[in-house]
């Protein structure tokens, strides 16, 4: 039986892979990864979605084209040579970074699941057992999978397989109205798939501030189906694809793709017997230096990053999560804490969405509807705006009235993951909303005056500047 003694094990090759800087270079690590090498992110992820992204928008230019004057047509989309070329890339790099983590000498590469036991150790499939001085858990999220008849069968996919499939489907029933079904509704319709997305509740992206949520909303059924309050019941195998039984109704689809949510994968770790407690969630808890707590005390040695243990799974979160690992491990006499600054996130569907920080719902809570100010700007009334023939983007941001504090901010429309990052830049730098609209030159006529009129319109105290 091998057993290895190392300085540092890290389960997950995802953001954990960045875990081994040059510090290690003369100590021994071991990072056990038992699927596709490089997470979630790369290999199934935010990179691939959007490779996908990008053409799907491409085609969807017609619609633009057409408001400027320019008669233009998609002749075809040939969904092979798109996944060919995506994958092409990202296979590559996965496996080159595989290779370079096996070249390595002083780390081990363990291809298989391991699971936790006592004291830092480890147990991998074939019975391999790693003694760690410390231990990182990054071992990411899986997608939740609804407990319905048919949810096994093979024209039923997650994000996981649906990037590979063989051929565009000409139909596409999509459950949920989260992030990734509302991006995978946008890139299948963009491309040309009839979509039908269901939802159980009211309201796509329902945890966004309430007037971009309702303009999604709007611009989401203008450009596929979406069916609100709605579940499905069944899926039953055709000779043509599936049947998606609603109740009464059944839906007809060449596939269904399933998004409705990740589930930590400290069940698979085999957290709970290893005695680390969990979020109801099943999220590992951490303390703010990211130390795993077992009976609400922090584990010598023990940490843990990215969507095993944070609330929010974005990729910028893990990364992040992963600078301030790699630093308390090579510190542990001075530890830093995490900043727990806002979180933003950009949701890549049609129109792209933006966000940062309280909605006006919960900045009128937080602050006193009195404290609030807020500023609504439309894409469409600026210069560049009126450029596009834009006619539905909004960027809305919210600002304490008393000190100029921004507080949040909310986007839909083109570039709106770009537009938002000025927003972004003052509210962890604390620059107030005035000094950021006047301290700076906003290049004219750009898209990005849609923020500088945004937040000039906000009222805050004056800064002085001009
Ligand atoms: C379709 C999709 C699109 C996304 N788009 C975006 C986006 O645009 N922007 C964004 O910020 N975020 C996006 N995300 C979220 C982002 O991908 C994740 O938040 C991020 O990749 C999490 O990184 P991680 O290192 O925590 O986990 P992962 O990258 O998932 O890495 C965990 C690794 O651990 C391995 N593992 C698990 N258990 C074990 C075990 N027992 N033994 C050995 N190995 C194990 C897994 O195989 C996996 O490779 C997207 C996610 C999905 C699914
Ligand atoms: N651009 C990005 O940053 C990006 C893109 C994709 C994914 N992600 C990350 O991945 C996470 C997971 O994405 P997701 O879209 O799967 O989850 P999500 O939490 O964003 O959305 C899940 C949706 O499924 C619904 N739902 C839950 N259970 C259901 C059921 N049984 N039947 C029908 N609907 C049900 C929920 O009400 C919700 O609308 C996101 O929360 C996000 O953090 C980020």
């Amino acid at each position: 039986m091998t057993s290895h003694n190392v300085d540092l094990a890290i389960i997950g090759s995802g953001s954990g892979n960045s875990l081994i800087t040059n510090y290690w270079d003369d100590k021994k690590v071991a990072i056990a990864e038992g699927s596709t090498f490089g997470g979630t992110c790369l290999n199934v992820g935010c990179i691939p979605t959007k490779m996908f992204v990008r053409p799907a928008h491409l085609a969807r230019g017609v619609e633009e084209a057409a408001l400027l004057g320019v008669k233009m047509s998609v002749e075809n989309v040939d969904w092979p040579a798109m996944r060919d070329r995506i994958f092409g890339r990202i296979d590559a790099i996965s496996s080159g970074g595989e290779d370079y983590r096996e070249r390595l000498e002083n780390v081990e590469l363990i291809s298989q699941y391991v699971t936790l036991g006592q004291d830092n150790t480890l147990t991998a499939q074939d019975g391999t057992t790693i003694s760690a001085k410390q231990l990182v858990i990054a071992a990411g999220s899986r997608p939740s999978m609804p407990n319905i008849e048919g949810i096994e069968l093979d024209a039923v996919h997650t994000s996981d397989s649906v990037m590979r499939l063989d051929k565009l489907p000409e139909s596409l029933v999509i459950i949920g109205g989260g992030y990734i079904a509302c991006e995978f509704a946008a890139m299948f319709s963009g491309l040309g798939t009839k979509v039908t997305q269901l939802v159980r509740s009211g309201a796509l992206m329902r945890q966004l501030d309430t007037e971009i949520s309702d303009a999604y909303n709007k611009e989401a059924a203008a450009h596929w189906t979406v069916r609100y309050h709605t579940e499905a019941k069944a899926l039953r195998q055709t000779d043509s694809g599936l049947d998606v039984v609603l109740g009464d109704e059944t839906l007809s689809a060449d596939a269904v793709l399933v998004a409705i949510g990740r589930i930590p994968n400290t069940d698979k770790i085999g957290a709970e017997k290893a005695g680390l407690d969990l979020h109801q969630d099943g999220r590992l808890k951490v303390d703010e230096y990211q130390r795993v707590l077992r009976a609400g005390k922090p584990v010598t040695g023990l940490y843990a990053l990215g969507d095993i243990s944070s609330a929010a799974q974005l990729k910028h979160v893990a990364n992040y999560e992963a600078r301030l690992v790699a630093y308390n491990l090579e510190h542990p006499e001075s530890l830093r804490k995490n900043s727990n600054r806002a979180v933003p996130a950009a949701v890549f569907t049609h129109p792209e969405i933006a966000i940062i920080g309280l909605t006006e719902e919960e900045a009128r809570e937080q602050l006193g509807a009195e404290n609030l100010t807020v500023k609504t700007q439309k894409f469409g009334d600026t210069a560049y705006g009126w450029a596009m023939e834009e006619q539905t983007g909004l960027f809305k941001v919210l600002a304490d009235k008393r000190t100029g504090k921004l507080v949040g901010a909310h986007a839909m429309g083109p570039e709106s993951s770009n537009l938002i990052q000025p927003v972004i830049m003052a509210m962890n730098l604390d620059i107030d909303a005035h000094t950021a609209a006047t301290g700076q030159y906003w290049i004219h006529p750009a898209l990005m005056e849609v923020v500088e009129n945004a937040l000039l319109g906000l009222d805050v105290p004056d800064s002085g500047l001009l």
